[in-house]
């Protein structure tokens, strides 16, 4: 056979791979209708468990080894489940309409940008992208009624907490309604003809410096220029046109600026994750079928054992914690505002439970949203 004939057996191939992916999907998302009626959690980690055994079976007939279709199953399993679970929140609080309008940091390209068309297409048709320059403009867009969503990052695992956004986070009226995680692969980019050993200066927002300190002390006689965000790096470097200057963001939003990667993997941690949280002017209720998590802020007094009184609470109520933040209290030096986020539905009877007596216990408690948890952990399969 030919190359180009071979080419075209290819490309069909994958044509009829995504038709059977779109196909898939479909069924997942019948799936989710069929539990619902039936009050069955949309995870179900056994069946997860066989259908992968199943398959890797009959890879290894196939001569394809066991841990390509563990790589890719994984991959289809998160889908599924985040597809069912959009839907079934969708439906529950009447939300996933044709358009949603989402604010968030930066315009086309930055990591705020990939996160918003990785958690939006699963909800809305189509996406008004709102570009705002700081966190603060971003959640006023949304308590103004400019946007219906706002996005912000809030931790990640390079830099750790983000600490402006919990800070905007104690003083707005907004609810969390969502969260997402989103893999953050930090480029070196410049312009056609740009060479390592000649930069002078590095454009990047200051969180994705922070998250590439190592990195960054060793490249000496650097200027640091910080900007607003990944896109506006891009933009002054595609307008300066200079060979000397560069950005630090990702790849495919380099590229949509016409930039040319000169280094990669530039974080401090391997794993370089950020989580992205979700803001509506209205709560959302979380469907029992899928794990929620809530987040609260409380302010617990100075006393001694305080804080550990607040989280004998939830160990009563057999709540585990996923995070817990401080933050100072504005205009109250020394005194320290709690961010507790836990591994529960505020509807179930223990948070309840829960909150009610953090309410005696403490001197202030706000809940700030209950959403759906995005962290879907890839089944294992059992060796035996
Ligand atoms: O079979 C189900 O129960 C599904 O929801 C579908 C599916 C899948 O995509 O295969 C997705 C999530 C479950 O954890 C198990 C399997």
């Amino acid at each position: 056979m030919e190359l180009d004939d071979i080419r075209q057996a290819i490309s069909s191939t994958d044509q009829q791979l995504l038709q059977l992916l779109a196909k898939r999907r479909e069924l997942a998302l019948a799936v989710a209708d069929a539990k619902l009626s039936q009050n069955k959690p949309i995870r179900d980690q056994q069946r997860e468990q066989e259908l992968l055994v199943s398959l890797i079976t009959q890879g290894k007939a196939l001569g394809i080894d066991a841990q390509y279709v563990t790589r890719i199953y994984h991959v289809i399993i998160e889908d599924s489940v985040l597809q069912q679970q959009a839907k079934v929140q969708g439906q529950l609080n009447g939300v996933n309409g044709p358009s949603v309008r989402v604010a968030f940091l930066g315009g086309q390209g930055s990591y705020s940008y990939w996160a918003t068309q990785k958690y939006f297409t699963r909800r809305a048709e189509r996406i008004i992208e709102l570009g705002c320059d700081s966190f603060n403009e971003i959640v006023q867009a949304v308590e103004t009624g400019h946007a219906d969503y706002a996005l912000l990052p809030i931790e990640n695992t390079s830099s750790g907490s983000i600490n402006e956004v919990f800070d905007l986070l104690q003083h707005t009226r907004l609810s969390i309604v969502g969260e997402l995680t989103h893999p953050i692969a930090h480029c070196l980019l410049g312009i056609a003809g740009a060479e390592l050993s000649k930069v002078r200066q590095v454009c990047a927002h200051p969180q994705v410096i922070a998250q590439c300190s190592q990195y960054l002390l060793g490249l000496s006689n650097v200027k640091i220029d910080y900007c607003d965000s990944s896109s506006a790096a891009f933009t002054k470097v595609k307008a300066l046109q200079d060979p000397t200057i560069i950005a630090i963001g990702g790849e495919e939003g380099g590229q949509l600026y016409g930039l040319e990667v000169l280094a990669r993997d530039l974080a401090n941690q391997k794993d370089n994750v950020s989580r992205f949280i979700v803001v509506a002017r209205k709560p959302v209720v979380v469907a029992k079928a899928i794990p929620a998590k809530t987040t609260f802020i409380m302010y617990t007094g100075q006393q001694p054992g305080a804080l550990v009184e607040a989280l004998l609470v939830l160990k009563q109520h057999g709540i585990s914690m996923a995070k817990l933040e401080s933050r100072p209290i504005p205009g109250n030096p020394w005194e320290e505002m709690f961010y507790v986020d836990v591994f529960a539905n505020l509807a179930d009877y223990a948070m309840t439970r829960a909150l009610e007596e953090l309410n005696n216990i403490t001197k202030f408690v706000k809940v700030l949203g209950c959403y759906p948890s995005e962290d879907i952990e890839p089944t294992q399969v059992i060796a035996g």
